[in-house]
């Protein structure tokens, strides 16, 4: 837990301040009295005045209260909805700026942990994304009850404060649309909601996933217990709505901090839904995950692939796997491809996906990239490929180990957390030579940066 100082002194002061930079969380950053404060909402080179939310022994938080003088780069947020929440950090920026802002966040983390020769590495621009708008194909909400009133929308950014979301910009208008008809739904057949203040049992979280190629919609209903009342019902009705093709029900306690809990079970319809990729099908179930931008998904595979010199004898490792996407793309190229991932469902997606696609070379493995990859090593199988896509928090140590001793040939790394990503590198490019690193922009109005690395031997 951060220490929080009460200085009754600072908190009560509005302060003007001038603002530098952008944080990596989408942030004005300015000075006030030699330390940082961070006001979400203002931009570099406005002066503005804030109030002083909170004081920490290293920064300020701040609230921006007016603008005293305007960055040429502010545009109009969008209406109708609150710009405290998550999703639309940016929205307020040019999107031009925003393509900047997203390629110095990545020179900005290499020169913070300097890895070898970053001065060198070539950072190109950011490339935009054709729709900057309605882009989201997967919509997570949860849903509330305050004094009668039903709220369903998105946290604030490490808040516990639910926004209803009428509008949401960035969501396509199916998901939006689904969503909000379930919420209508929910109501008019009194399913109860799950109260996180007297920890009552109900529905918590409606996930709206849609394929893009087929249009075939996925819901996940999350609820606190299992024997909810007029789920089932719920489930029936959610069925006729528009391309709904299949209902889940996914099961968590008060006890996990996570939205999903472990037990997913259908609840109508078909398994999966099924999406295209640059020509192959992709079978996703629930828990599997997948890029959250169809269009930008197949700029970023297309860059991944390029980056990787594949050759017809090569062994392909596809470590963090999800639904097969990066290895079934490449399968044609090589001898062979193994998938590594660690939710059991994704491999099953994977496997299928294999089938679906008349793939003969590709295999998929359920377990973690950290122990699977050194027991194919030990049992001889040559690693002469390799791309890896992890979560936000990077590669294992130990994985980097093992890297060391195996030396794949040709090596991509896709990263969604630029400060994982350099960190990961200054002991990466102890062996590699970081040649490009490429920015495809997956998620417009946010600070979120997706970088697709080319690292060869040295
Ligand atoms: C950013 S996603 C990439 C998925 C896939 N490459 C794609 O583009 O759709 C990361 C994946 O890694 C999986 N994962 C997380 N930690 C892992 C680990 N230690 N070993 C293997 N897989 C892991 C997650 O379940 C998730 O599917």
């Amino acid at each position: 837990m951060k220490e929080k100082f009460n200085s009754q002194n600072l908190q009560e002061k509005d302060v003007i301040i001038t603002i530098k930079r952008i944080g990596i969380n989408g942030e004005g950053i300015g000075y006030y009295r030699k330390k940082i404060i961070f006001i979400p909402g203002a931009l570099p080179e406005e002066v503005v005045v804030a109030k002083i939310t909170a004081e920490f022994p290293h920064y300020l938080q701040g609230e921006l209260i007016r603008i005293k003088a305007k960055s040429p780069h502010r545009v109009a947020f969008p209406q109708g909805v609150d710009p405290a929440v998550g999703g639309l950090e940016l929205a307020h920026l040019s999107y031009p700026q925003q393509l900047e802002f997203k390629r110095d966040n990545v020179l900005a983390a290499l020169s913070k942990y300097h890895p070898r020769g970053f001065n060198k590495y070539k950072v190109k621009k950011t490339i935009p994304a054709p729709d900057q708008w309605h882009y989201r194909n997967k919509a997570q909400y949860q849903i509330e009850q305050d004094h009668g009133v039903t709220i369903l929308g998105l946290f604030a950014p490490n808040s516990h404060k639910l926004y209803d979301l009428p509008v949401m910009p960035t969501q396509s208008k199916a998901t939006q649309a689904t969503e909000l008809a379930i919420k209508d739904l929910a109501a008019q057949l009194r399913v109860p909601i799950a109260d996180p203040f007297r920890h009552l049992d109900g529905l918590k979280t409606i996930v709206v996933r849609q394929a893009q190629a087929t249009k075939e919609i996925q819901v996940t209903l999350i609820t606190v217990g299992h024997q909810i009342t007029n789920l089932p019902n719920l489930a029936q009705k959610i069925m006729k709505l528009a391309n709904v093709v299949s209902v889940y029900q996914n099961e968590t306690d008060w006890r996990n901090p996570q939205v999903w809990g472990n037990k997913t079970a259908k609840l109508l319809g078909k398994n999966q839904i099924i999406d295209e990729i640059l020509g192959k099908k992709f079978a996703l179930s629930p828990r599997a995950f997948f890029q959250l931008n169809p269009v930008q998904t197949a700029t970023l595979y297309t860059e991944a692939l390029k980056f990787l010199d594949l050759s017809p004898e090569d062994t392909l490792i596809d470590a963090y796997s999800g639904v097969g996407t990066l290895g079934i793309l490449a399968a044609d190229q090589v001898k062979q491809v193994i998938g590594i991932e660690t939710i059991p469902d994704a491999v099953a997606d994977a496997q299928h996906n294999v089938e679906l696609n008349r793939i003969k070379n590709a295999n998929y493995i359920q377990g973690s990239v950290e122990k699977v990859l050194p027991e194919l090593v030990n049992n001889g199988v040559p690693i002469d490929a390799l791309i890896v896509d992890p979560p936000r928090t990077g590669l294992a140590k130990s994985l980097i180990k093992t890297l060391f001793k195996v030396k794949p040939r040709t090596f991509v790394y896709i990263s969604c957390n630029p400060s994982t990503l350099a960190q990961d590198l200054v002991l990466l490019s102890e062996i590699y030579n970081v040649r490009l690193i490429e920015n495809v922009d997956m998620l417009p109005q946010t600070p979120r940066c997706e970088c697709v690395v080319k690292l060869t031997l040295r």
